[in-house]
């Protein structure tokens, strides 16, 4: 794998319900960006724009692996929708219906199901040292205003019960409990409605790159933070600017469902 933040980049740019991405193919020999390329690459005036960059990998046990970088630079252990577009590209090239995807928390189970794809994001992590938390709090009462939920999803999630998401103050609770030490490495914020036992309204901050139009995992956090409070079933609907998800958390893990988009082609000259 090459370092190479000049020349030419090819890239894809796709999305999944609005949550959009850069997606550099990074197999074989092919050049990789370094951060800075990828700070350039998101900045939406200079540069190509992106709220994840998916970059992927070769990858011995599974069909590839998958990192995920936010606008800022910084490296997110999980992304469901970009995961859910780069299995939607990587099903057509190989002309199959499923495949595993291995990202930093592990191998996601990938389907093609109709016009939709879905993954396997796993079970919620619920040991708040692994989430990570900065101490041993109730994960559905944290100390923090509004009481919200704490869930891992491989990345770390706060998810905010509310009365009515659309007014919610996202701009500024969203980066405020972002940067809360309760969370050592920042985290995503979701802002939470129900609807009734089986949908739910999501908005969401998202640690790293600001307001999006979706979440996946932050989707699956709000899935799992509604049940454990006897919210809702297990599996939800959960509307989201961009559109809707379908979740379902089974005995194997957080089950994703939803579209995903091509924009464009293109060639990064940095
Ligand atoms: N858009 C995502 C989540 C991306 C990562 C997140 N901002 C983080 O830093 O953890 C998704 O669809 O899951």
């Amino acid at each position: 794998m090459t370092q190479d933040a000049s020349i030419s980049l090819p890239f894809l740019k796709m999305h999944g319900l609005g949550n959009d991405f850069v997606v550099i193919d990074g197999r074989g020999a092919r050049a990789v960006p370094d951060i800075a390329t990828i700070r350039a690459m998101g900045d939406r005036h200079r540069g190509v724009g992106f709220d994840q960059l998916a970059l992927i990998l070769d990858d011995d046990a599974t069909d590839a692996q998958v990192r995920f970088y936010n606008t800022d630079g910084s490296e997110a252990g999980a992304c469901g929708n970009a995961t859910r577009c780069v299995a939607d590209l990587l099903m057509r090239e190989a002309d199959a219906t499923s495949l595993v995807l291995r990202t930093e928390r592990g191998a996601l189970p990938c389907e093609r199901s109709g016009d939709l794809i879905r993954v396997n994001m796993g079970q919620p992590v619920e040991d708040w040292a692994q989430i990570p938390l900065s101490r041993d709090v109730s994960l559905d009462a944290l100390p923090l205003p509004g009481a919200p939920s704490a869930v891992g999803m491989g990345n770390p999630h706060c998810v905010l019960f509310v009365e009515d998401a659309d007014s919610a103050p996202i701009a500024e609770v969203g980066p405020r409990l972002e940067h809360d030490p309760l969370y050592p490495e920042r985290t995503n914020v979701e802002f939470v409605q129900v609807l009734d036992r089986n949908t739910l309204r999501q908005r969401t901050w998202e640690r790293g790159a600001g307001i999006t139009l979706a979440c996946g995992s932050g989707a699956c956090a709000v899935a799992v933070a509604a049940h454990r409070r006897g919210l809702t079933e297990r599996a939800v609907t959960i509307r989201l600017d961009g559109g809707e998800l379908h979740l379902d958390w089974r005995d194997d893990g957080v089950w994703m469902t939803g579209p995903v988009a091509y924009v464009f082609d293109g060639v990064w000259r940095g």
